[in-house]
């Protein structure tokens, strides 16, 4: 008898991964592909899920029995009421100022919501350009959505940056005097059934036709989940964003932060818009590889370099118009490595200190996960900013994301 199979899917910044797991949530499979066409190109998403699909072996293809879906919590898409998507989606680090007044009147006392990289924001700016007649979609939502030909139901942790209260679990009465209201998803908890796979899909990639959809989470959730993190334990997650996170006993309501609910605990964090991603506008992820060899993490360099992706931040200090530094720039590659690497781990720590500010606490010990996670220079480099004890951990986000898909209901 061969074993049931479950799939978690994630879609990240730099591309999509597929993890296949077993019962025994041992790793059976797992493939990767960068998008084709960019991160902000919604036909990106699909075509690297096809891509990923298409390469499945056979026999993970005909066992898969659950599937969820993950990805980057904040990048919102306008589609048609059939779920096609309509132009480039608004990536979760692009700042919308143009509601800001109409914003604050609809979200009175959530102040998580009143920042120009709310998904709200972006859902204004796409409602402002395509009109009412769409729906509204995050990454994980959309494709989801494809799977299932059916694209009703949004998951709520991909769901409260546009609005959705994991309390209340309604969205804010304000907006039921709207008239994009109709543009929302019905929101379902993380980890339940959805449905089974549209027949025509399963068929054209020689899936198992009943395989069941489970609504997923935000790539930080599913990275979180994959870290298996302990009470005392912080999670950083070092992707093209930097993003830190912890358990707390309450939910936390500030600009840049987000509270999420991930195993019935409240998870508490935010995201920086720097990151890995301007290690990858510089250097290959071989050259990082290289470098780093020469860099001795025991040495300040002095350079103060703030090494935002681009202008603006959304954590650990809220403001659309920061610029980054990016200079002096040493001729040395190694050194200038280095001093990105400070700059990062200095950003990371500013994000431990207004966790500590809002929660009282800070982590015995820092799990890290994400591409920048395997960086032995830049963990002692961390380490020595932080002062907090940091252990790698090897398991992707998308493993995280089959987690769900195993414990589905
Ligand atoms: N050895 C390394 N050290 C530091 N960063 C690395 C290394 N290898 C890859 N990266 C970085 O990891 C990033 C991709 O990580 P990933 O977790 O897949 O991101 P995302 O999920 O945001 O797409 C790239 O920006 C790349 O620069
Ligand atoms: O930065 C990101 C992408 O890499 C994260 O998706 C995201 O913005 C983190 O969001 P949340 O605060 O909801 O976990």
């Amino acid at each position: 008898m061969p074993d049931d199979f479950f799939g978690g899917l994630d879609f990240g910044t730099s591309g999509a991964r597929i993890s296949i797991i077993n019962f025994k949530k041992e790793l059976k499979y797992t493939n990767s592909v960068s998008y084709q066409y960019g991160f902000k190109n919604p036909n990106s998403w699909i075509n690297s899920c096809e891509k990923l699909l298409d390469n499945l072996p056979l026999d993970i293809k005909k066992n898969i029995v659950n599937l969820a879906i993950s990805g980057t919590s904040g990048t919102l898409t306008a589609c048609t009421l059939r779920g096609d998507p309509i132009g480039e989606a608004i990536p979760y680090d692009q700042a919308c100022n143009e509601n800001k007044i109409l914003i604050e009147s609809i979200t009175v006392g959530e102040d998580h919501l009143q920042t120009p990289y709310s998904s709200l924001a972006k859902a204004l700016k796409l409602i402002d350009k395509f009109g009412e007649n769409i729906i509204l979609r995050h990454q994980s939502d959309l494709i989801t959505g494809w799977f299932l030909k059916d694209w009703t139901y949004g998951e709520e942790g991909n769901n409260i940056k546009l609005g959705w209260s994991l309390i209340k679990e309604s969205w804010p009465k304000s907006y039921l005097k709207t008239s994009w209201q109709k543009c929302l998803p019905l929101i379902i908890k993380s980890g339940k059934i959805l449905g089974q796979i549209d027949t025509d899909l399963a068929e054209r990639f020689k899936l198992n036709k009943k395989i069941l959809l489970v609504s997923g989470t935000t790539d930080s959730n599913a990275a979180f989940l994959a870290a298996g993190l302990g009470d005392e334990e912080g999670l950083t997650v070092l992707g093209t964003t930097i993003v830190v996170k912890k358990i707390n006993k309450t939910p936390i309501k500030e600009k840049g932060i987000t509270t999420h609910r991930v195993s019935n605990k409240w998870i508490c964090g935010g995201a920086s818009n720097a990151g890995c991603g301007i290690l990858s506008q510089f250097f290959s992820d071989l050259e990082i590889k290289e470098l780093s060899r020469q860099i001795n993490p025991s040495k300040n360099t002095s350079l103060n370099l703030l090494p935002l992706n681009s202008r603006g931040e959304r954590f650990p200090v809220n403001n659309p118009f920061l610029e980054p530094i990016l200079s002096p720039r040493p001729v040395s590659d190694s050194l200038f490595l280095h001093a990105l690497f400070e700059g990062l781990a200095r950003i990371e720590l500013k994000g431990w200190e207004k966790l500590y500010e809002l929660t009282g606490s800070l982590p015995k010990r820092i799990v890290t996960t994400g591409g920048g996670s395997k960086n032995p220079q830049w963990r002692a480099i961390r380490e020595r900013i932080i002062n907090i004890p940091i252990i790698s951990c090897k398991k992707t986000t998308s493993f995280g994301t089959a987690l769900l898909a195993i414990n589905a209901k």
